[in-house]
């Protein structure tokens, strides 16, 4: 039966685990070329499919908006948030380019792409990774346990070790909400 402190724990023990991979130089990194892309006006681009395109938005939402200071507007777009495109190229073309399609045309040189993946292998991730730094962009991936085949196509990868699909969610959100709050302190005073 499944209980609510079982989960918990399970929850705290993967957020643990990933603590004590030591990935703070790593996220400081990532935040370091996102920083330089937005000062520059270059697009943060996020992507993931399902509970990944949601979290997808939730990144986008807070650097658009705000998240714990005031600040400018910060260019990001979400790849997973336009029925219109992920329908028509999807149906006309294929699934798999839907996100490396909308990187031709969002894309820029020094941009960031963010591309979040629990197992590391959708098709679709993996292609906007190699679109992304085929047109100069720096490139940020947050996976499960060990990457997947999104792992050598990352600049900065947060690979929370773990194969449960909902526990690395739980643990990706806390690592964008660190993201972003470190990327909004960094441009707040700019
Ligand atoms: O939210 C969940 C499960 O918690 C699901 O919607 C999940 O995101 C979907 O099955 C995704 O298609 C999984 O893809 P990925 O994380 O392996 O890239
Ligand atoms: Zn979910």
């Amino acid at each position: 039966m499944i209980t609510l402190n079982a989960w918990l724990s399970d929850a705290a023990a993967v957020l643990a685990a990933t603590r004590a991979r030591g990935l703070d130089a790593t996220m400081q990194a990532a935040v370091d070329a996102t920083v330089t892309a937005l000062a520059a006006n270059r697009p943060l681009l996020v992507c993931g499919n399902g509970g990944s395109a949601a979290d997808a938005q939730h990144i986008v939402g807070e650097m658009v908006g705000r998240f714990l200071k005031e600040r400018r507007a910060l260019k990001a777009i979400c790849l997973s948030s336009n029925p219109a495109v992920l329908t028509a190229w999807s149906n006309d073309y294929s699934y798999e380019t839907v996100f490396s399609r909308q990187v031709e045309a969002y894309g820029e040189p020094g941009g960031v792409l963010l591309g979040l993946s629990t197992s590391g292998n959708s098709g679709n991730v993996v292609k906007a990774l190699e679109a992304a730094r085929k047109l100069g962009m720096a490139t940020i991936g947050l996976t499960g346990e060990g990457g997947g085949k999104m792992a050598p196509l990352c600049d900065h990868l947060l690979a929370v070790p773990s194969r449960s699909t909902p526990a690395i969610q739980q643990v990706h959100l806390a690592l964008y909400h660190c993201y972003c709050a470190a990327v909004e302190e960094r441009l707040a005073d700019a």
